[in-house]
């Protein structure tokens, strides 16, 4: 892979807190962003030395503005300007600097002058074997695109003085994205003196706000990222690929994981991976329980109708089973999913893209009689397993108990509930790890507060996780813990469902004044409907729902979430008073 190279605006933390990430996380080189170079204590000289000491490189300061089509009385002092930050990229041992398009409101709508004034900047850099790198802004003044940027770039015509391309500039401008490519494309590589990329949500709001405030690492947004890096890199360009995300959320998240995370979309955009192997299902669920919520999921799994059919040869695990459906309760473990196995064509593959993929790779288990599972954390300490075939219920001792039911068929999918934080994060790593594409997204408002949810699933359907998470980080009056995740579980007859929280009233009024008889939740698509019930939420963690698809309906049924959070709360009140 082209060298990677991170902003410091993208992490959290002073700046030595920031290149200690980035070279933890196994970056090349950073930006240095001059905010954070001004509030920094250490002397430019010491901070060169603290990144040679990391083995990183600083390959761009920035950003310099206001620089060109400067009235002619200012530009005397964007000169002196420069000069001081030439000086200092001297001593930090740089020689880039990324000049942005002019946003004063003096700034002469002139491209003779801006190319000019371009042009005796690039001669200062050159005197100093330094280069100029001229981005436009999204909402320059009067540069706003990167073919006018380049115009100008030309007309100025020094070898000091290329260009830098930014997929956040380019790609926001959603009425311009699916063309540029070939011109972009055809530009000559040596002339490109950067590139920095930097995805985004789709948002209809002012162009400076969304840059400022959303910006996600490539792949975690919605502009066309793989197709911008493979048009700048059909140019030629032989510099770094260089993240430059400016987002709330990370600026106060831990900057080592967000590194992480950021290496990890660089690695699926450009790196070269072991194809992910195909997945064929989800093989089983593993909950954490605790001395309290292990009786009472003991016993919900058994009114759902599964049997405990197995015990694990050295560890605190029970095996639960009713047809293709397998979950284990782990009594070693605090109260969670803590575990998932999928099916896979070829377990090691798996867990080689997973690793490429900076997954923290998990030990081996020892025991010999133990099938090898191969298992890699996910960011927030799931335990993801690859198997192929049943011999890891070898590790399992038949407790005699047989399963007989049939209500429930297999699990449908898992529900990840994640921190306020780690949403993006958590997507990228399920959909690149596992080769999965996204589903249904939704967002609603829930009784606690604004929750968003993204569905990924495999081609067939045969995994799917869906993820939720709070909008924002919660408050005191919300539950303490984190929301709750659950493990639904597919029936092919909701009728012979029991042991569920009732659904309100006044939902099933709501059905039936839409046509709908039903005492479930109940959602439809374009394919079928979805019948959903849901047990009382145990240790305050996790609960199993059961769902029965009808002719091919693809959802989640993500809009009744909001329902089942007020009747499962309105269930715990009324069970806590002994009703
Ligand atoms: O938001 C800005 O001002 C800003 C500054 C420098 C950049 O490279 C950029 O893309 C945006
Ligand atoms: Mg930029």
């Amino acid at each position: 892979m082209a060298r990677t190279s991170i902003a410091t605006v993208c992490l959290s933390g002073t700046l030595e807190d920031r290149l200690e990430a980035a070279a933890a996380a196994g970056f090349d080189a950073v930006e240095i962003f001059e905010n954070d170079l001004i509030a920094a204590s250490d002397s430019p000289e010491q901070i060169r030395r603290r990144v040679a000491d990391l083995g990183l490189t600083i390959d761009l300061y920035q950003p310099f503005r206001d620089a060109e089509a400067a009235p002619p009385a200012r530009f005397a002092a964007v000169q002196r300007r420069l000069m001081a930050k030439l000086d200092l990229m001297a001593r930090l041992g740089t020689d880039t600097i990324l000049v942005c398009s002019s946003v004063a409101p003096d700034t002469i709508d002139d491209d003779a002058l801006a190319a000019d004034q371009l042009r005796h900047l690039a001669v200062l850099a050159a005197e100093r074997g330094m280069r100029i790198a001229y981005e436009a802004l999204a909402w320059g003044r009067h540069v706003s695109t990167w073919e006018h940027s380049w115009e100008i770039v030309r007309r100025a015509d020094h070898p000091a003085l290329g260009l830098c391309l930014d997929s956040f500039h380019v790609l926001s401008r959603a009425e311009r994205h699916t063309d540029a490519y070939e011109e972009l494309a055809s530009l000559p590589g040596d002339r490109i003196f950067f590139l920095q990329l930097a995805d985004a949500p789709r948002l209809d709001m002012d162009v400076l706000q969304w840059s400022r405030h959303h910006r996600l690492f490539p792949l975690q947004g919605r502009l066309d990222l793989a197709g911008f890096t493979r048009a700048v890199l059909a140019t030629g360009y032989a510099g770094p690929l260089s993240l430059e995300v400016f987002n709330d959320v990370f600026r106060q998240a831990d900057p080592h994981r967000t590194a992480v995370d950021a290496r990890r979309s660089l690695t699926a955009l450009a790196g070269e991976l072991t194809p992910a192997p195909r997945l064929n299902g989800i093989a089983f669920a593993e909950l954490g329980v605790d001395a309290d919520a292990g009786p009472e999921l003991e016993a919900q799994l058994r009114t759902l109708g599964f049997a405990h059919t197995g015990q694990h040869r050295s560890k605190p695990v029970q095996l639960w089973e009713q047809s293709r459906a397998r979950i284990l309760l782990n009594a070693g473990a605090p109260t969670a999913i803590r575990a998932f196995a999928l099916e896979s064509d070829d377990p090691a593959a798996s867990a080689r893209r997973a690793s490429e993929l900076l997954a923290r790779p998990l030990p081996r288990r020892r025991r010999d009689s133990e099938a090898d599972l191969t298992a890699v954390a996910a960011p927030d300490g799931t335990e993801v397993f690859f198997v192929r075939g049943p011999a890891w219920l070898d590790d399992f001792l038949p407790t005699g108990e047989l399963p007989t039911e049939t209500r429930i068929f297999a699990i449908d999918h898992l529900s990840l509930a994640q921190p306020f934080d780690r949403y993006d994060e958590a997507a990228l790593f399920y959909r690149s790890v596992l080769g999965m594409s996204d589903d249904e997204a939704g967002e609603f408002a829930a009784p606690f507060g604004l929750m968003r949810t993204l569905a990924i699933r495999n081609d067939d359907r045969s995994v799917r996780l869906s993820l939720s998470v709070p909008l924002l980080r919660r408050g005191d009056w919300a539950p303490a813990v984190p929301h709750p995740q659950h493990i639904t579980l597919l029936t092919g007859d909701i009728t012979q469902i029991t042991g569920t929280v009732p659904v309100p009233a006044n939902y099933v009024d709501d059905l039936a004044a839409r046509g709908v008889q039903a005492t479930t939740l109940y959602d439809e698509d374009a394919h079928g409907s979805y019948r959903q019930l849901f047990t009382p939420i145990v240790g305050r963690r996790v609960f199993f729902e059961v769902v029965q698809r009808v002719g091919g309906y693809r959802g989640y049924g993500f809009a009744n979430d909001p329902v089942r959070m007020a009747a499962q709360r309105h269930e715990r009140i009324a069970s806590a008073a002994g009703g």
